[in-house]
Parts: C-alpha cells; structure tokens; sequence
C-alpha cells in the first residue's frame, strides 16, 4: 500500500498496524522527519519514497526519491497498490484524494479536511474514513430507524483552563492535549472545537445527514453515539488509540484483537457536557455551517492560516478563533460550483488573511 504521511501521528500508526498484518508498503510520503522516515525505509523497504523538500533529498537512505506535491500524485498513479492511506495534513491532501479515487485504488482517509472543503465533489464509495468518531457511528450503524447521530469532544487542551486566561496561553499548552497523541494542527483545532466542527461536516457528507451534534465526554472513551427512532441509543466504547479505526479501514473485516478493551470499572465513572460558544467561539456558527456546508471550505483555509500564525507566534490563541469567524461572515457566500472553483477559493481566502 502507500502511506502518505507516514511519519506522522497517524503514519506511524499505520504501519504498527501493517507489520501486524504483514502487508506490503510499496511508497512512503513524509515532509521533514528524514530520520524516522530513514528506519520506516529500513524496516519496511518501500519501493519508492517521496519527501516535501528538495534540499533533504540527499539525506533519504534509498535510490528511489523525489520531492514535491507532482512526485506524490506520480507515485499514486504509477503504483500497484491498491489501497492508498491519505494521513497528510490540511488542504496539501486533497489532490492526492482526488488522484486516489481517480486511480480506483481505496482510499483510507485521515486528512479530513478533504471532505471538509471538496466533500460535493468527492466520491465516497471506495472511501474509508480513518477519524475515531466516523469510526464509531460507522461501527454502531444497523438497519434500524435512526433519529441523530452524536459524536464527543474531548474539550481540547483548555477545556478546564478559566476562560479569562485563554488569551495568554502559550503554543505548549495549547499542543499539550488531554487525551490523544497527534500533530500540532488537530491538536490546535481540538483546543479550538474546529475539529468538531470539520467532524460534524464529515460525517454529514460521510453518511448523508444533518441530525448530527457532538457534546463533551472528557475521557475520550465514548467516540460516538447513535439514538434510534425507538428511543435505544448505542455507544462505541474503545480506547484512546487511532489503531482499530485503521486496522479496519485498511483489511475491512478484522477478527483479532487490535485494542486491549476498556476497563469501565478502571474508568469509574464518565461525564457529558455541552460545548459551551464561550469558550469555543466557533460552536456558536455550528448550525450555520450544517446548513451550508460549503462553509468548511472557507473555513478551513482561514484556519490553516490562522493555526500556521499562532504556531509560529505571531497570533494569540484566541485569534485564531477571530479570524475563523471574521472568514465566516464575510466569505459565506462563496461556493465552488465545481473542483476548479475549490482551489481559487482556497487561494483568495488564505490571500486574504496573510498567506
Ligand atoms: N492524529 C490523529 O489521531 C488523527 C488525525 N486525523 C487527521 O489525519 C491527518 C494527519 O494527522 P496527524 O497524523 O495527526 O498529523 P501529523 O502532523 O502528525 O502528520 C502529518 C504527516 O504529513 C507529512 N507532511 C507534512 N507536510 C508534507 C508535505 N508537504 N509533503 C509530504 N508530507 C508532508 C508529515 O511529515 P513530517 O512529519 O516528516 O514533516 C507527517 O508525516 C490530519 O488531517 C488530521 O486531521 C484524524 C483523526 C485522528
Ligand atoms: C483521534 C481523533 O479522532 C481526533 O479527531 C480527536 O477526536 C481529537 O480530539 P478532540 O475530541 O479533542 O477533537
Ligand atoms: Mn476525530
């Protein structure tokens, strides 16, 4: 298979989850993290490499590397494989979504933000989504009645921090997330709830509704929830790890233990909240976006400059959410009427907001 991002969160879980089934990796993707991409190179001898940088090409320990987004779609299209594990971040993984399907592989998805900006014109039916809470529903859905879906939130690194000392928090807080390991741009969105908000859109594209929400289970246990018409609501109980989710993206049936299970009375007890738009300014465009999903476009290109501002200093924490809404308001009546239209959007709106 090929593994884009291999060296990230997601990346390196993957190919835990590979070696445990023996499976083949024929391309390995990375950006700057030569060293661990040289030992994945090592152990599981890919056929071809390709890395963001010109200039690291020379520290890459194989005799088959390029760089650049055009070598990435080459290796998509040129390879064997059929399964193509898409855990790049931001809006860079979107053409690689679209070369994917347009090549029939199946496409294992973690870089949600290609449903986030071009789900209308993505075709989900070799489509696996690599998210803990799509995971869930997907896990729970029978063909009973159901009357909404429920995703959680883990309330992010603030969530217990007084509001008035949000705009003071400094990038390690901010990247130091209660519950999950990951890279710094969800971690910043989890703080954020802009995670839940792209979460809300991907799963109204991934399985066709808009009776969906998502409250605050601090432990990050419970990942999702069905209620069904005659009043049952299930629960998808697993541990804090992105493994099952890809275990079963990549093989589809999975019979052996991915995950030890959880032990409730080790846990003892669980608590629900509402996200409050205090906090988290952006839960308050929550209906509007449902309603207009082509909102995750605009959004997320504001957020991919705010997010890459705050990282490098130059934005307080609680600017990010400023800017998000400020893109909300004055770009909503942007819609790309075709995929052409999402990348001049994408543009015009990360223009406007610096880079
Ligand atoms: N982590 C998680 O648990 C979850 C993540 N997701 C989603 O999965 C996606 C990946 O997240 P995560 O793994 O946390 O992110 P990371 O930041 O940990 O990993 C990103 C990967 O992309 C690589 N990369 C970055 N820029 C480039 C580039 N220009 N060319 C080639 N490779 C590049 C990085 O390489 P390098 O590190 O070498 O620079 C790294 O391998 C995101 O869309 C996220 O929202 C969804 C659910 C859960
Ligand atoms: C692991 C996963 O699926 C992430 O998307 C996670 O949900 C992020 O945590 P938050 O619930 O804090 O957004
Ligand atoms: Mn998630």
């Amino acid at each position: 298979m090929i593994i884009l991002g291999s060296t990230g969160s997601i990346g390196v879980n993957t190919l835990i989850v590979a070696k445990k089934y023996g499976l083949d990796i024929e391309v390995l993707v990375a950006g700057k993290n030569i060293e661990l991409l040289n030992s994945q190179i090592k152990e599981f001898k890919p056929k071809k490499v390709v890395i963001s940088s010109k200039e690291d090409l020379h520290k890459v320990n194989h005799t088959n590397v390029r760089y650049g987004e055009d070598a990435i779609l080459e290796a998509i299209e040129n390879s064997s494989s059929n399964i193509v594990v898409n855990a790049l971040v931001g809006f860079l993984g979107l053409k690689p979504t679209l070369k994917a399907i347009e090549c029939k592989k199946k496409l294992c998805l973690a870089n949600k933000e290609s449903l986030v900006v071009a789900g209308k014109f993505i075709d989900k039916t070799n489509l696996r989504a690599i998210d803990s809470e799509h995971f869930g529903l997907w896990y729970l859905l029978n063909d009973k009645k159901i009357s909404s879906m429920t995703i959680t939130a883990s309330g992010g690194s603030f969530r217990d921090y007084p509001l008035e000392t949000l705009k003071n928090v400094s990038i390690k807080e901010a990247l130091n997330h209660p519950n999950w390991e990951m890279g710094d741009k969800i971690t910043i969105d989890s703080a954020t709830m802009t995670n839940k908000i792209f979460e809300l859109i991907e799963a109204a594209w991934l399985f066709d509704t808009k009776n969906i929400d998502a409250i605050i289970e601090p432990k990050s246990i419970i990942h999702a929830l069905i209620n069904f018409k005659d009043g049952s609501s299930t629960a998808h109980i697993a541990g804090v790890s992105m493994q099952l989710p890809i275990a079963y993206a990549i093989m589809d049936k999975i019979e052996d233990e991915i995950l030890k299970q959880v032990d409730l009375l080790g846990i003892g007890s669980l608590e629900f909240k509402t996200i409050d738009e205090n906090r988290y300014p952006i839960w308050s465009k929550k209906s509007e976006v449902l309603e207009n999903l082509d909102l995750g476009l605009i959004l997320n290109a504001s957020n991919e400059v705010a997010v890459s501002k705050f990282l490098s200093g130059k934005i307080g924490f609680l600017d990010i959410s400023k800017i998000n809404l400020d893109a909300i308001d004055r770009f909503s009546n942007l819609k790309a009427q075709n995929i052409d239209d999402v990348f001049l959007i994408n543009k015009e709106i990360r223009g406007y907001y610096g880079y």
